[in-house]
């Protein structure tokens, strides 16, 4: 990963890459979320007769080829021309999701357009109507899923872009999916005051399956399952929201444990073992964050495939090695 992420700084604009690999505060967050899988070693069976591995997962009705979706992350325009709708293509071409942020650069329409299995990442919004519009766009869009961001009451203070001043998006750039009835960009709301209450209004508004993105604690797993979420991601938003947040893989484990859904995990997976750890550790897949970004802006869709296909290869290794031959024979004690 490292090499990619040296090239993407090569290639980006200092500002947008301080934006893409930053973090909140001192970064602690953003640096634990990779050192909690490099602490951890595998301790694999052998002679297990694994043969041919088999990746296949299914979420919520969609069958993936690989446990690893896209995380939505933010302007993917601002790291290549081809943007969202160029992540999205590699999505389709490897078989797996693309989580499409609320600050997408392009027309869900457009992201849409490439094939790819999409889920729609939104940001509570406190205004009622203007949020059931967006999420009936997803829902006409095709989108299968709904990713409700929950660790972002307010907007995490990362000192990299108060440095740059960057604070929004250039001429010629816009989230596009933010548009009201009128055609209108409205500015992404982050509203302290949003409770269990809202998760409910968004359950009633639509059909689709809800994952709530950014749950760390135990209890509130339980809760999620009381009001009938159908899945969870485990997430710290990379570092880039509390800054001192457990690291996502140490939070994993007790979450799990807390509930019987489905849970997926980010923050710090950057190669196959790290897929196999989280798996082993009570995820059913995980997510991609910035080296998708960083392949996107050093090789566009093509890169993204490349990133893609570079996991599924080792994680298939991996498994070999470690004797599991399906995502589901990962279990806890192959972990210390
Ligand atoms: C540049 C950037 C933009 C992001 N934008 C969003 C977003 O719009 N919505 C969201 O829920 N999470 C967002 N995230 C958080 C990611 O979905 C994910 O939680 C995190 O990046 C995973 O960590 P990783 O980058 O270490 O893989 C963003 C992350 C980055 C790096
Ligand atoms: O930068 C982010 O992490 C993020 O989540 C976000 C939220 C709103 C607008 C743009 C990005």
């Amino acid at each position: 990963m490292t090499a990619t992420a040296d090239r993407a700084q090569a290639v980006l604009d200092p500002v947008y890459w301080d934006y893409f690999a930053g973090g909140a505060g001192d970064e602690r967050t953003l640096r634990a979320n990779e050192e909690a899988y490099a602490r951890r070693r595998i301790v694999p069976r052998v002679l297990r007769g694994v043969g041919e591995r088999d990746l296949r997962t299914t979420l919520f009705g969609t069958e993936l080829t690989l446990p690893v979706l896209i995380a939505p992350t933010a302007f993917h325009r601002l790291a290549h021309p081809e943007g969202e709708a160029g992540t999205a293509a590699a999505a389709a071409g490897a078989g797996t999701v693309m989580v499409v942020s609320s600050a997408a650069t392009q027309p869900i329409e457009e992201i849409a357009a490439t094939g790819a299995a999409l889920w729609f990442q939104l940001y509570p919004q406190p205004d009622a109507a203007f949020q059931e519009h967006l999420i009936r766009r997803a829902e006409r869009a095709g989108c299968r899923a709904l990713v409700v961001t929950v660790d972002s009451p307010v907007f995490g203070l990362r000192d990299r872009d108060s440095r740059h001043g960057f604070t929004e998006l250039p001429a010629g750039y816009a989230c596009e999916n933010m548009r009201d009835a009128a055609g209108r960009v409205r500015d992404i709301a982050m509203d302290a005051a949003l409770s269990w209450d809202h998760v409910d209004r968004i359950r009633a508004a639509t059909d689709l399956p809800i994952l709530l993105k950014g749950v760390l604690h135990p209890g509130d797993a339980e809760l999620a399952a009381a009001h009938g979420v159908a899945g969870l991601i485990v997430s710290n938003h990379g570092g880039r929201q509390l800054d001192g947040a457990i690291a996502a893989l140490d939070a994993l484990p007790a979450v799990a444990a807390a509930t019987a859904l489905p849970v997926l995990v980010d923050g710090g997976v950057r190669r196959g073992t790290d897929v196999l750890v989280a798996l082993a550790l009570g995820a059913t897949a995980v997510l991609i964050g910035r080296p998708v970004v960083y392949a996107l802006a050093t090789g566009g869709r093509r890169g993204v495939r490349e990133l893609l296909e570079t996991v599924r290869t080792e994680l298939d290794h991996v498994l070999a090695l470690a004797g599991a031959r399906r995502p589901a024979d990962l279990t806890p004690d192959l972990v210390a």
